[in-house]
């Protein structure tokens, strides 16, 4: 499990480097995340959580006593992101964050957007996102530019 960066710590204020090597050492963080989001019992985690101030995040849906009708959906490693298009509808959300323990918040967030990233192997993926899980993809986008729930919170 890879130590988690808290609020306050500069690494979470940068604007984090795209990622332009697809190494066995990139297969390997996203690896050591995805375990450090799971032994947190987190929806997602972003490398600059983890120290790592790299254009890179992992969102993995599942219901949990908060969003009870949360997709399942696999890990999915997201890099180098862009959101190309947002909807104008916004939805209140209560977030959680691993770097601000213990504290939760109402968040608006665009009900759906269509992002565009590349995978582990370096393939761009384009697709439209909605409900809980464009909310994570927002919320772990706002990481890689130093941005966090506090800035956010309504
Ligand atoms: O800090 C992070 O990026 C992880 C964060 C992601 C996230 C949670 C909720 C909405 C958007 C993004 C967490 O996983 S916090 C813990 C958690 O599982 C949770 C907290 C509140 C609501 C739902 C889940
Ligand atoms: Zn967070």
């Amino acid at each position: 499990m890879l130590p988690i960066a808290t609020y306050g710590e500069a690494v979470l204020r940068q604007v984090a480097a795209p990622v332009t090597v697809f190494d066995s050492e990139l297969h390997q963080l996203a690896e050591q995340m995805l375990h450090t989001m799971q032994q947190a019992n987190g929806v997602g985690i972003a490398a600059p959580q983890v120290h790592r101030s790299l254009q890179l995040f992992i969102m993995a849906s599942n219901p949990n006593p908060r969003y009870p009708t949360a997709p399942i959906m696999a890990p999915q490693v997201v890099i180098n992101p862009q959101i190309l298009q947002a909807s104008e509808q916004m939805v209140a959300g209560e977030e959680g964050c691993l770097s601000i323990p213990q504290q939760r918040c109402q968040v608006m967030r665009h009900q759906a957007i269509e992002v565009k990233y590349q995978d582990l192997s370096g393939e761009w993926c384009q697709e439209w996102l909605e409900g809980f899980i464009a909310r994570i993809f927002q919320h772990e986008f706002d990481h890689l530019q130093g941005i966090t729930l506090k800035e956010r919170a309504t």
